[in-house]
């Protein structure tokens, strides 16, 4: 018998506030573009008529900027509050559609920028609930949904040219018939491969990264990230120390964070390719789909394949860089998409054009999230962990309440109910923006 009857519970409140962790200060998270980074988010808590039966969501964000994040959470509240859990999820897809296209809001995008960070908050936090009214964490609960309940949650305007509702159902279904107990329990006991993002901070010392890259070795990771983009001398001299420190059969990835013309793009990594460099990442504007395919083409031979997503803003611009081959590797995010409605159908179609999905994480709560999306599609639809990675960064992980567990280099699949996206309380209270303890002892 279930816990709670979806029926009887209603939202009544949706808050909205703005965290901000001061991580510019020891340039973590920096990069080419983004030098001075506070991983901030703007974090939603759904309450319901259900004494304790809270949902939280949380977009990913940088400093200044949340707060208008929060305002359009704000704005888009109003389709949330007052209504019935059973008719949201009852046909989730339908109401995705609802809040993404709401008539006046989505002038504003459509699904893009401001409105659809906020979209994706409000919906990670109706994720969270529903997992949590299930109790399960949220990767069983998708593994549990039939391929029709699965379906229903998903909106296909605009990518059923590469993917029809049909098609994804059928590929759920075929999946289905496959032994998939086997890969539930490796999730649980050796869990999925990560890679680390941590060592390379642009702004980070050589000496910082020498031992940075000591640690995380000795932590079992075969797979580092390093940041380039503003000096090739530099980006020489940095990727040759990785390439001492961590040698020559472990991955090297680098990540430019949008920095160069397509081109100059082409000319950087071909200076760098003597470094065995396995993916550039974003190494021009996010909505360059032609820019990325001419990279790739360029770069194949050299054996670099091109990775972006972590920007990639809905499933549109997903379908078309996947059915162009203009990237190798896709990276999705919990947060820049408008949630899971939006990402599994992005997963469905990088399973059906062949590209492994290595997700964005880090930040605030991605890989809290993530691990759950990433299993998910192990279990269920690509089924293989061959050229599949999650990015794994420890700043942030310990403001949640159930932070992610990594065991030699693997998350290990999470046991608690609901997508591992609630704050501690004393976080809050401590980086709240601008009122937490932490901002007050600042003035
Ligand atoms: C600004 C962020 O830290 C960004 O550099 C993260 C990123 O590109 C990555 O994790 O990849
Ligand atoms: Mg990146």
């Amino acid at each position: 018998m279930a816990k709670f009857d979806m029926k009887e519970i209603k939202i009544v409140d949706v808050q909205v506030q703005d965290i901000r962790f001061p991580t510019s200060l020891q340039a973590q998270g920096s990069d080419a573009m983004h030098k001075d980074p506070d991983y901030s988010c703007a974090y939603v808590s759904i309450i319901t008529s259900q004494k304790d039966l809270i949902g939280y969501g949380l977009t990913f964000t940088l400093g200044r900027g949340t707060e208008i994040v929060c305002v359009a959470v704000e704005a888009l509240s109003f389709l949330f509050k007052d209504q019935r859990l059973h008719n949201i999820y009852s046909n989730f897809g339908q109401f995705w559609d609802r809040v993404t296209n709401e008539s006046q809001l989505r002038w504003l995008g459509p699904s893009k920028g401001v409105t659809h960070l906020a979209v994706a908050a409000l919906m990670n936090a109706l994720w969270d609930l529903w997992a949590k009214i299930e109790e399960k964490p949220l990767w069983r609960l998708l593994v549990d949904m039939s391929p029709e309940q699965l379906v229903s949650t998903m909106d296909f305007r605009y990518i059923s040219d590469v993917l029809t509702k049909e098609e994804a159902l059928e590929i759920l279904k075929q999946q289905r018939e496959n032994d998939i107990e086997t890969k539930i329990e490796r999730m649980k006991t050796r869990g999925y491969p990560a890679y680390t993002t941590a060592t390379g901070w642009i702004g980070y010392s050589d000496d910082k990264v020498r031992e940075l890259c000591a640690k995380y070795l000795t932590l079992g990771f075969t797979a580092f990230k390093i940041k380039v983009g503003i000096n090739l001398e530099d980006d020489k001299r940095r990727c040759k120390l990785m390439r001492d420190m961590i040698g020559q059969d472990n991955l090297l990835m680098v990540d430019s964070n949008q920095r160069w013309d397509v081109e100059e793009a082409i000319r950087w990594m071909q200076g760098l390719a003597e470094f065995n460099i396995y993916w550039i990442e974003e190494p021009t504007s996010p909505d360059d789909i032609l820019g990325h395919r001419a990279i790739s083409e360029a770069l194949e031979p050299l054996g670099i394949k091109v990775a972006s997503g972590e920007v990639c803003c809905n499933k549109v611009m997903f379908k078309q860089f996947l059915a162009s081959e203009a990237i190798q590797v896709a990276q999705i995010d919990s947060c820049r998409l408008g949630s899971i409605n939006e990402i599994l159908p992005v997963y469905l179609m990088a399973y059906k054009l062949k590209v492994p999905v290595c997700p964005h994480a880090g930040g605030v709560g991605l890989s809290e999230m993530v691990q759950h999306l990433q299993l998910f599609d192990y279990i269920c639809v690509s089924q293989t962990l061959h050229h599949r990675l999650i990015e794994f960064v420890d700043q942030e992980t310990t403001h949640f309440v159930h932070p992610i567990r990594i065991e030699n280099a693997h998350y290990i699949a999470p046991t608690e109910s609901g997508y591992s996206t609630e704050l501690k309380k004393d976080s809050i209270e401590e980086f709240k923006y601008p009122n937490g303890n932490w901002y007050k002892q600042m003035k």
